[in-house]
């Protein structure tokens, strides 16, 4: 079938692509990853002020997604609490398979094994961020990539289920056809992504157990994170 865009279709991958780029983690928070020192309650304090940025860029992110803001209201708040830990799952994996430039890769794996995650979340977790990294994906597909998981119809509490799929489905057939363009070779190169999506839910599952570990060892979080995350 024409795989070409269409100009609608050109105009909604720009507004998010433009939205992804614009909400970035601000460089000073992240420029801290290289400089505390190293101690698991210093990176688990690091890694909260991350994940903290890391929600308030998220929440300016989907405001910016085109027909969010139309959703009903309580709706809106059902899908970003549903998808904030994928989302950022996928954005951290992303730093890693970007080889950020100023070592903050290593750092954040350093910070992230010692910060109390127990070993068994570990493996998973960098096995996801590895295989995010093969899949060498273009920024377009990150920004298209990280709305389809936002705009996940089945997240508890969606009541109107059409209208979220109305709007993811708009965005899954421009990363269909992304895919194809940026990827001729790989036939299921877009099959592929999904198949990350499906990755992330198991993910969310044992981030919930991360959180619930955290809790028992009396690890503090901040307000946003216990609103976002039903902590506390
Ligand atoms: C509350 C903290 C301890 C936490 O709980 N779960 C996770 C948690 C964990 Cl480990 C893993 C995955 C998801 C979550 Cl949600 C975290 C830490 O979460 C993040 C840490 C770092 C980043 C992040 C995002 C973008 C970035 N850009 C740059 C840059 O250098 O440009 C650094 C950076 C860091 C995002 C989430």
């Amino acid at each position: 079938e024409k795989v070409e865009m269409t100009k609608e279709q050109r105009a909604l991958m720009k507004a998010i692509v433009d939205a992804y780029n614009r909400h970035q983690i601000p460089q000073d928070v992240a420029k801290k990853l290289l400089q505390e020192q190293y101690s698991a309650e210093e990176n688990f304090l690091l890694l909260t002020e991350m994940a903290t940025s890391q929600v308030q860029v998220l929440v300016e992110f989907t405001k910016n997604i085109p027909g969010f803001l139309s959703l009903d209201r309580e709706d809106q708040i059902a899908l970003l609490k549903g998808s904030t830990v994928e989302a950022m799952f996928l954005r951290s994996a992303q730093v890693f398979s970007r080889k950020m430039p100023n070592g903050h890769t290593v750092v954040l794996e350093e910070r992230i094994r010692k910060s109390g995650i127990p070993d068994e979340f570990m493996t998973p977790m960098f096995n996801f961020y590895k295989s995010i990294g093969e899949l060498h994906m273009v920024q377009e597909e990150q920004a298209i990539l990280t709305a389809i998981t936002i705009l996940m119809p089945d997240r508890p509490y969606v009541k109107d289920h059409q209208a979220v799929e109305r709007l993811q489905e708009t965005m899954l057939n421009v990363l269909r056809k992304l895919c194809v363009l940026q990827h001729p070779q790989e036939q299921q190169y877009f099959a592929r992504l999904l198949g990350r999506l499906t990755e992330l839910r198991t993910l969310s599952h044992y981030h919930a157990e991360m959180l619930t570990s955290w809790k028992m060892n009396d690890h503090k979080f901040t307000p946003l994170l216990c609103e976002i995350w039903d902590v506390q």
